[in-house]
């Protein structure tokens, strides 16, 4: 059994009257790409914040490397890189002069080699001796990661790093996260609001809404039981309609517009849509599944509640 890197237990913290984070657990396996998901709002930064002790807990246990945050907070975070809050950078100063600056103020003394393979390591070779004032978001993020990176830590935590960034950007972020693994056995806890995101880089995950952990396992086994949003467009709309009905009576299907329909499908269902409407001469135009993370919080919701 791998150690455990993070163990929050029942963690609770309220602003004024206001409780943002209710009951939330979860643990961090060593060597896990963790993924801690949850709508905007549900609490993901408030709990990140506590876990890494820059506001305090109102009640619940945490602990990173089986240490409590409380009594071993300067071990802890030699340990640890994290992105919670926006990385600020000097604007005029250059990518290398930014991490030398910051490698002397935090003591980590990096030489000029070892800062250079770290902006190597990111991708901004070539760019080193630009200002950060010119660099783009993704970069600024690239560059905020070789920041985190300097100490050497085990742990590392970031806080939305995909958020606002292009297709591009999102791609570099995500191939980072998978070599700071796969190269350097780094563990990484990462938050999103966006399922698909989480699917593609964690092994395993925790769903947070509304302050409280809902579910937490290996990405492959919570997914393999997802329903699908499905969006069909097709000719005759009606007749599509009675056939879909026929085959899977439990699902309820929407007609939305000439000739579209929306429903929700077991994910082992799709495959079969095809066929079942081709063998009625029903003409499919498009077929589009998607994945909502807030249609699988109602599922999971529910199967809560019965
Ligand atoms: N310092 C604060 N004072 C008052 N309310 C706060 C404070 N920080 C967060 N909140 C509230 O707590 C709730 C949870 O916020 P939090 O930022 O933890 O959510 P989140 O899951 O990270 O969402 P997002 O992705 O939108 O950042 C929100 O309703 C937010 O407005």
């Amino acid at each position: 059994m791998p150690e455990s890197v993070i163990s929050i237990q029942h963690l609770s913290k309220s602003f004024g009257s206001f409780h943002a984070v209710k009951d939330v657990s979860f643990q961090v396996l060593q060597g896990d790409v963790f993924g801690f998901l949850g709508p905007n709002g549900a609490g993901k930064s408030t709990s990140m914040r506590c876990m890494l002790s820059l506001i305090k807990a109102d009640s619940g246990d945490i602990r990173l490397f089986g240490l409590p945050i409380k009594d071993h907070r300067e071990d802890i975070l030699r340990r640890t890189g994290s992105i919670v809050e926006k990385p600020d950078f000097y604007k005029y100063l250059s990518a290398f002069r930014n991490l030398d600056i910051f490698a002397r103020i935090s003591g980590t003394n990096s030489s000029k080699k070892e800062i250079y393979a770290m902006l190597d390591f990111v991708g901004l070779n070539g760019r080193e001796h630009d200002k950060v004032g010119g660099f783009s978001h993704g970069m600024k993020q690239r560059l905020g990661i070789a920041q985190t990176l300097l100490h050497n830590p085990d742990l590392i935590v970031l806080d939305e790093p995909t958020t606002g960034l292009d297709p591009q950007g999102i791609i570099d972020i995500r191939n980072l996260i998978l070599r700071l693994k796969d190269e350097h056995q780094k563990t990484i806890l990462l938050s999103s609001h966006d399922l698909s995101e989480i699917e593609m880089i964690a092994n395993r995950m925790v769903i947070i809404n509304k302050g409280k952990s809902m579910v937490e396992g290996s990405v492959k086994e919570l997914m393999s039981t997802e329903n699908l949003f499905i969006r069909l467009e097709v000719e005759p709309q009606e007749k599509a309609m009675i056939v879909l009905k026929n085959a899977f009576p439990e699902i309820q299907i929407q007609a939305k517009g000439e000739n579209q329909l929306e429903f929700h499908l077991s994910r082992n269902q799709v495959p079969s849509i095809s066929q079942l409407l081709n063998s009625h001469e029903i003409a499919i135009y498009s077929l589009e599944s998607k994945r909502s993370l807030e249609d699988y919080f109602i599922k999971i919701v529910q199967q809560d509640a019965i």
